[in-house]
């Protein structure tokens, strides 16, 4: 193995990434990297392009330009993609007259893994009994869950979930963060894609945040939180920017009667007012409105309630190639 592939291992990158589907581009020349031992949210509001980036990277749609590669190499020329790559793109794929139990070993079965590995990833998700019954019956909750056990079948290096919180309540969506927690602690490659920030930021250690296919930010969710500050509420913001200043402080005016101080010693603050003698009305810890930044990022670029492509291009979805550029 030569440095550069030893270096890549586990490591999804996409380059130059593009997809056209007739004259509309779902796609457009998306660039980043997902790093192995980390959680990396991929975030966009509906219609963003993050299932067909996601449906390229694994080998289910061509390109159009540019390369999606996991550990270097392109997902259809992984000698053994199971043990490589998990990927849970869609939670509704199951046979609904079969138990989830058995769709697992059915595909257990076709790839060679030993059906103890079925009982174990059934019990790791937290549905051994239920896994008994027909799948048709499940919440959806409970076919994500079987959707992560299917994934992780073949105990791999990288796993790629669609949404994977969706219909989750919120008890799930804690067992979800530290399941997934403890897989990146294995120092397996996480890439989880969600069209909501607040959903998956006490999850994710990385973001990627694209809209209408393109990348609009990518980095540590810490960075995207920015440096957190102290809001305080005061009758005289510009005297008590000044006595902040003295002490070493800076501060952001927000309106006539508030500022943010760079610090989060509100101790710090509220002694520095005092010695100024200015009066507080108000003390808080600010963190970012990730919320509110998201937004703005991605503002107005849900292409799913505008024009998108006509739907004789959709419905090439299955022969997707002749709606290919
Ligand atoms: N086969 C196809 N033919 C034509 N247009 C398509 C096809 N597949 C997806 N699109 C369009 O490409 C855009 C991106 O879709 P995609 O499903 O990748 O978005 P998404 O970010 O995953 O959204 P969501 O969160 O709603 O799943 C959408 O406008 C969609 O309608």
């Amino acid at each position: 193995m030569t440095t550069a592939t030893a270096t890549r291992e586990g490591r999804i990158e996409i380059a130059g990434l593009t997809k056209r589907f007739g004259g509309f581009t779902a796609v457009d020349d998306l660039s980043f990297d997902v790093e192995p031992g980390r959680i990396t949210g991929f975030l966009g509001p509906n219609g963003a392009g993050k299932t067909t980036t996601l449906r390229m990277l694994l080998g289910l749609i061509r390109p159009t330009r540019g390369t999606a590669t996991i550990g270097g190499r392109q997902y259809t020329t992984l000698s053994r993609p199971l043990s490589t790559v998990g990927a849970a793109l869609e939670a509704t794929n199951f046979h609904p007259g079969r138990s989830g139990r058995d769709h697992l070993r059915v595909l257990a079965d076709t790839s060679g893994i030993p059906t103890s590995r079925v009982d174990e990833l059934l019990e790791l998700t937290g549905i051994p009994a239920a896994a008994r019954k027909r799948a048709g019956g499940y919440s959806m909750g409970m076919r994500q869950r079987l959707g992560l056990a299917a994934a992780l079948l073949g105990d791999p290096q990288v796993l790629v979930l669609d949404e994977p919180a969706n219909g989750l309540d919120p008890e799930g969506i804690r067992w979800l963060r530290g399941f997934l927690r403890h897989l990146s602690e294995e120092g397996k490659t996480i890439l989880v894609s969600s069209h909501l920030l607040r959903e998956v930021e006490q999850t994710v250690d990385d973001v990627v945040i694209i809209a209408n296919g393109r990348l609009v930010r990518a980095g540590t969710m810490a960075d995207l939180r920015g440096t957190p500050g102290a809001l305080v509420r005061t009758s005289d913001v510009a005297g008590l920017a000044g006595a902040l200043r003295v002490a070493d402080v800076t501060s952001t005016v927000q309106d006539d009667d508030s500022l943010v101080a760079d610090t989060t010693d509100l101790r710090l603050v509220g002694d520095v007012a005092l010695r100024a003698g200015l009066p507080i009305y108000g003390l808080t810890p600010r963190a970012a409105d990730l919320e509110a930044l998201f937004f703005e990022l991605t503002e107005g670029t849900n292409r799913n309630l505008g024009e998108a492509a006509a739907p004789a291009e959709r419905d090439a979805v299955t022969g997707e190639e002749g709606a290919n550029e």
